[in-house]
């Protein structure tokens, strides 16, 4: 009979430590897992991905319901062990299964640190640890709008970036005035923290939290100082603890974590324990990177192989944050007995720092430029000697640095991790170039999940890659438009117009899309592009837009909507004041407001009133909540004002009753002033149109919101023929050549001004720009009439609807 091993923890470390079992002997034991979550082992690391909208859930399952099966394992999950006897080798759970083993392997992880706060109990509180906690902030953010993370560490950044994401409102609270102060110096942190803040991060440093203030629900933060903040969720990301409980109650030895040897036993034979929950030689690891050498050791020891065990790891960090790259790695502060190699380039925004102790590396701070990670942290655990050629560790000699990423990869052995996250070895990613044809870290990826995380690894894949094939036989990487393909927008958009894609699901299918149903980043993008290129064939696709596009109005933070009919621009009657406000009395609207757009807004308006609203207003849809052509702002011009020059008034009105309804890859704000005093913030917009004597100067990619940016000149008109020529050659090549998502201030710095003057300057290549935009918009309907109009599309705001509709993204 086969001997019974049983694994209480259904994680990353545990599930890893069977996996190696099963590779070297899986004929040799029973097993049986047992895990308090409902689901199949994940990869706990990629929920901040899920939050910041960049992976689905089915997309981090490691090991799903068939693997279990395949390897004969009984799993029991949702079920948590209350007992272990170890005198009768039997375990027991809460939900009265009753297990004996022969081994037992305690794998139990950790559990977030809550902070005993009065009010910390309150509705609205959370860790970030598990599925459960990023469901309740994908939920939380379609209700609510304020977010307090406490914590400015590796986790409460990734979570403060995920919930602004979800368009939340995020404030971090940091006990420290430097966040990630446990992975970074001075230096990379505040330079951390301004491109955070550039983000639309907001930071309370120095802050102690005194309590959580609300009734049922949490409504803001009181700190020590008497400071207090808003807040509709709180997630509390202070540090975790090793879950010991089991292993305390059971009589095993225990301190901050469950004491092992380097054979990875407990206190009692036949037990062992890894992962969060163990402390080795004094240290509990809090990164998957040891918890794999933890588990690749006691398989062996499990599989009766020799193993000269685990001797203790020297870890790294990445955030995972899109558009921040920040590294750490080993010893990374400054010491009375060290001294450091520093780079720091303050126009391109890239720190550098090698910690040196006699003669070695002993830990790195990079930002801005992560790409000496791999190379510095296998100098790090190597231990090489750099006596001597100190600087060339981060200068280089000549142009190459100390030792190349290359000649790192033929010194390590086969056995060592190059992807801490997902636990692949050197050698796994050479077997998977010479027998499975891999040739890019794309490859590298799919084949055996390296890379495929943090990403922290990619640089070290792809000296792995040339090490085995040569520079030559690999292929170059490039980023995808989202996790589920390999190709970037050009691609994209260049095989929907070559192939004639008109759907998603062909492209999905076509351009072999990973998840075939593709990711709440793909499907939007879809769309847009779609219709940008085949106007006329594609449909639009209603279930890929987010919420406020499908239901044409916004969603506010309490789950009712915004209505903003349109008003071109800003002008209104007093027969459509008075329409208005019946109306707003109809429907009981609570709050009657003018927007920053010179429109009038109703908000607070029910779900299931929407259709009854529009038609009750029979006005045309102020697209308040689209990716689409928003206001045209005016001031009042020469027809009132004494210093106006031209009719801004009428210029605005002709803009806004020609682009309205326009889909286009971001939000677009435009605005006319009647002369250079420019009351109307022209140079803040998109587009913006100023009078000057004897005609207009066209301004381009302004943007007043988060990321400031004031307009470049474009050219100077002098008809408003010739305005309304140049907008619409200047939307339609932003339309053709911008990013899903991406403002025109964004696009303008990436493609360059000289770009787009050259693409329009021309007579003929503006008036084919205008031909295009006027096919699309000759097609546009407005979707308030449609919606009124369409029984099937009314149905969808009845009530019962509600929740369907909302689980769709
Ligand atoms: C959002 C997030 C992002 C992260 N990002 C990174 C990263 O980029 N890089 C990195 O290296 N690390 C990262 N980490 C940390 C990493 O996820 C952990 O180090 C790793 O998951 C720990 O693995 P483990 O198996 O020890 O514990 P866990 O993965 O926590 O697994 C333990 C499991 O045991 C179950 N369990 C506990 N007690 C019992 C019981 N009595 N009976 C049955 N089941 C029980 C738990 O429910 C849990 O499912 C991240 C963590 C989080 C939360
Ligand atoms: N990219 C990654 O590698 C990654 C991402 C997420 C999580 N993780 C891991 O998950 C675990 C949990 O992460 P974490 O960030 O919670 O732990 P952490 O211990 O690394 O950081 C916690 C932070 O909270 C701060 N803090 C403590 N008390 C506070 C208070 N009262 N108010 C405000 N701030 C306070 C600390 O100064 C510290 O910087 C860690 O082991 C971490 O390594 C890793
Ligand atoms: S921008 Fe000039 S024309 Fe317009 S309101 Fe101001 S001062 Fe008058
Ligand atoms: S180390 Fe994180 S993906 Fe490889």
């Amino acid at each position: 009979m086969k001997k019974k091993v049983v694994l209480i923890g259904n994680g990353m470390a545990g599930v890893s430590c069977i996996e190696q079992l099963l590779k070297l002997s899986p004929n040799l034991y029973d097993i049986t897992i047992f895990g308090s979550e409902p689901h199949p082992n994940y990869n706990r690391i990629l929920l901040s991905s899920v939050l910041a909208g960049d992976a689905d859930m089915n997309d981090i399952v490691i090991n799903d319901w068939s693997w279990y099966e395949e390897n004969h394992i009984t799993l029991h999950t949702g079920q948590t062990v209350s007992k272990i006897d170890t005198n009768r080798k039997l375990v027991r759970t809460d939900g009265g299964i009753s297990v004996p083993y022969d081994e037992l392997i305690i794998a139990t992880g950790s559990l977030p640190f809550m902070l005993p706060l009065p009010g910390a109990d309150k509705e609205g509180v959370i860790a970030f640890r598990d599925i459960k906690d990023c469901e309740t902030m994908i939920e939380t953010a379609k209700k609510y709008k304020k977010a307090v993370v406490i914590g400015g560490g590796l986790l409460g950044l990734e979570a403060a970036r995920g919930l602004l994401n979800l368009n939340m409102e995020v404030s971090v609270v940091h006990i420290h005035e430097y966040v990630m102060e446990r992975q970074l110096d001075q230096t990379a942190s505040a330079m951390l923290r301004a491109e955070l803040e550039r983000q639309g991060m907001n930071f309370l440093l120095k802050k102690n939290t005194d309590s959580i203030l609300g009734k049922k629900r949490v409504t803001g933060v009181r700190f020590t100082d008497g400071v207090e903040v808003d807040a509709d969720l709180v997630v509390m990301a202070v540090g975790i603890r090793p879950n010991i409980a089991l292993a305390k109650n059971s009589g095993i030895e225990i301190n901050r974590g469950i004491v092992v040897n380097d054979f990875l036993e407990t206190s009692v034979p036949n037990i062992y324990a890894v992962g969060e929950c163990v402390e080795h030689r004094g240290v509990a690891y809090g990164l998957v990177a040891p918890l794999y050498e933890q588990g690749a050791v006691l398989a062996k020891r499990l599989a009766g192989i020799e193993t000269g065990g685990y001797h203790g790891s020297v870890v790294s960090t990445k955030l995972k944050v899109s558009g921040v790259d920040v590294f750490s790695a080993g010893a990374y502060a400054d010491g009375p007995d060290t001294r450091a190699v520093r780079v720091q380039d303050d126009f391109e925004g890239i720190y550098k720092k090698a910690v040196i102790k006699d003669g070695k590396v002993i830990g790195a701070v990079l930002f801005g430029d992560i790409s000496d990670g791999s190379r510095l942290f296998a100098m790090i655990r190597n231990g090489e000697d750099v006596t001597g050629k100190e600087k060339e560790v981060l200068l280089g000699e000549g142009g190459g640095k100390a030792k190349s990423g290359v000649d790192l990869v033929a010194a390590m052995s086969d056995d060592e991790i190059v992807c801490g996250c997902n636990g692949v070895s050197k050698g796994a990613i050479v077997q998977a170039i010479q027998e499975k044809g891999c040739s890019s870290i794309n490859d590298i990826k799919a084949c055996t999940k390296a890379s495929g995380s943090c990403g922290g690894c990619k640089p070290l894949v792809g000296d792995v890659l040339t090490y085995v094939l040569g520079a030559d036989g690999v292929k170059s990487v490039k980023e995808g438009i989202c996790g589920c393909t390999t190709l970037g927008r050009d691609e994209v958009v260049e095989a929907i117009r070559s192939m004639r894609l008109t759907t998603s699901k062909e492209v999905m299918n076509v351009l072999e899309w990973s998840n075939t149903e593709g990711c709440s980043k793909c499907r939007p993008a879809l769309n847009y592009y779609l219709g940008m290129v085949w106007p006329e064939e594609h449909e639009d696709e209603r279930e890929s837009r987010f919420v406020n596009e499908r239901n044409h109005a916004n969603i506010q933070k309490d789950g009712t909507y915004s209505v903003v009919p349109r008003m071109y621009g800003g002008v209104t009657t007093p027969k459509d004041l008075k329409k208005i406000a019946e109306i707003a009395e109809k429907y009981e609207v609570p709050l009657v407001k003018v927007t920053g757009g010179q429109r009038i807004d109703l908000l607070g308006v029910k779900k299931e009133d929407l259709p009854g609203m529009w038609a009750d207003l029979d006005m045309p849809s102020g697209y308040a909540y689209g990716k689409t052509l928003r206001t045209v702002k005016t001031c009042v011009g020469s027809t009132f004002c004494r210093f106006g020059t031209q009719d801004s008034i009428g210029m605005g009105i002709q803009l806004e009753k020609r682009f309205e309804r326009l889909n286009t890859p971001a939000k677009v704000k435009m605005a006319v002033s009647g002369c250079p005093r420019n009351c109307a913030e022209a140079t803040i917009k998109d587009f913006g149109v100023v009078a000057i004597d004897g005609g207009w100067e066209l301004h381009v990619g302004g943007n007043g919101g988060t990321k400031l940016r004031g307009t470049d000149l474009l050219c100077k008109v002098k008809t408003e023929e010739e305005v309304l020529e140049w907008s619409g050659a200047y939307l339609q090549y932003y339309r053709e050549t911008g990013k899903y998502n991406e403002r025109t201030s964004e696009w303008l710095e990436r493609v360059g001004l000289d770009t787009v003057k050259a693409a329009l300057e021309s007579k003929e290549d503006r008036l084919a720009l205008v031909e295009r935009i006027e096919k699309t918009l000759d097609l546009m309907k407005d979707p308030w009439k449609e919606i009124i109009e369409k029984q099937e599309l009314r149905k969808t705001f009845e009530p019962m609807d509600t929740q369907a509709a909302q689980t769709i993204l």
